[in-house]
């Protein structure tokens, strides 16, 4: 009998998350969908397709910016599940404006979901995989913008350079316990958030809808827009074997933006 698995996706609901929740059940892994509450429908088509590919799924409502909600939802992932092993803090908001525009609420607001949320994640993952006995794998999102500031994405690159520092302390931390804790950095990739990106930039800047991002793929070396699956590919390295011996990384998977 084979071993059950089970990795859980913040912000699975759809876009980057959905694909690796899609690609994490290619790989043999039970998957908690999780997402807010208006993400429902979207949550349980993404555990039908998890099922249609012979793997378990449920979804497991909760609020990442709430530490109760990210306990509770590693809780039912284990016990609904029968395992818990991969934690994949995904989910993760962008606000589009000059710095000198940002108010104290915006600040906090995209701080409590892109931060906060990632430390509650990490300290909720790593409390199970203890419990459990499991060298589990922490795994989060960043960004090109955790390796350079973006003009006009000031509060969400700081948000994105506190995932690195995160990432570094938490991997130093939990290595002790045979825990890895690494973080996927992708550059402009087509889901809602760039709709979201380029609608914004459009009002600031006057240029057409669809110019800003046209312009920004325009920059990528590999000349393409970068999709779920490009980001899944290296999310899956990190939730497998292959990865035991990297922790502490940001691994870009830009297509060519950035390069270190
Ligand atoms: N789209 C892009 O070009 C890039 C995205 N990223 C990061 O990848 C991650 C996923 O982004 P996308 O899929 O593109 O975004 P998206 O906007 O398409 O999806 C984000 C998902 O997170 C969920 N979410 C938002 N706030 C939440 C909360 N408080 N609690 C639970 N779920 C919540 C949303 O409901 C949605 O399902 C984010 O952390 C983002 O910052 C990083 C680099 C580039
Ligand atoms: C959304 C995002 O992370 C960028 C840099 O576009």
């Amino acid at each position: 009998m084979t071993e059950t698995k089970v990795a859980l996706v913040t912000g699975a609901g759809q876009g980057i998350g959905r694909g690796l929740a899609l690609k994490l059940a290619g790989d043999g892994f039970d998957i908690a969908v999780v997402d807010l509450p208006f993400q429902t429908d979207k949550g349980q088509s993404v555990v039908e397709e998890v099922k249609a590919l012979g793997r378990n799924a449920l979804f497991v409502s909760a609020d990442v910016s709430k530490r109760a909600d990210i306990v509770a939802a590693v809780e039912t992932a284990a016990i609904e599940l029968g395992s818990f092993d991969v934690m994949v803090n995904n989910a993760g908001i962008v606000q589009v404006k000059p710095i000198e525009e940002i108010t104290e609420e915006e600040l906090n607001k995209i701080f409590a979901i892109n931060v906060n949320s990632v430390v509650f994640g990490i300290q909720a993952a790593s409390a199970k995989f203890k419990e459990l006995g499991k060298r589990g794998k922490i795994i989060s999102a960043a960004s090109i913008a955790a390796i350079k500031g973006f003009p006009i994405l000031g509060a969400y690159s700081a948000s994105k350079f506190a995932v690195r520092g995160i990432t570094q302390a938490a991997a130093q931390e939990l290595a002790p316990a045979g825990i890895t804790v690494n973080a996927y950095a992708p550059g402009i990739v087509g889901t809602g958030m760039w709709e979201v990106i380029d609608q914004r930039l459009h009002e600031i800047n006057g240029k057409p809808l669809g110019q800003n991002l046209k312009e920004n793929v325009d920059s990528i070396a590999l000349g393409r827009i970068e999709t779920p699956e490009d980001v899944a590919g290296v999310v899956s390295f990190l939730a497998s074997p292959n990865s035991d011996y990297v922790t502490g990384q940001v691994l870009l998977v830009d297509g060519g933006m950035l390069y270190n």
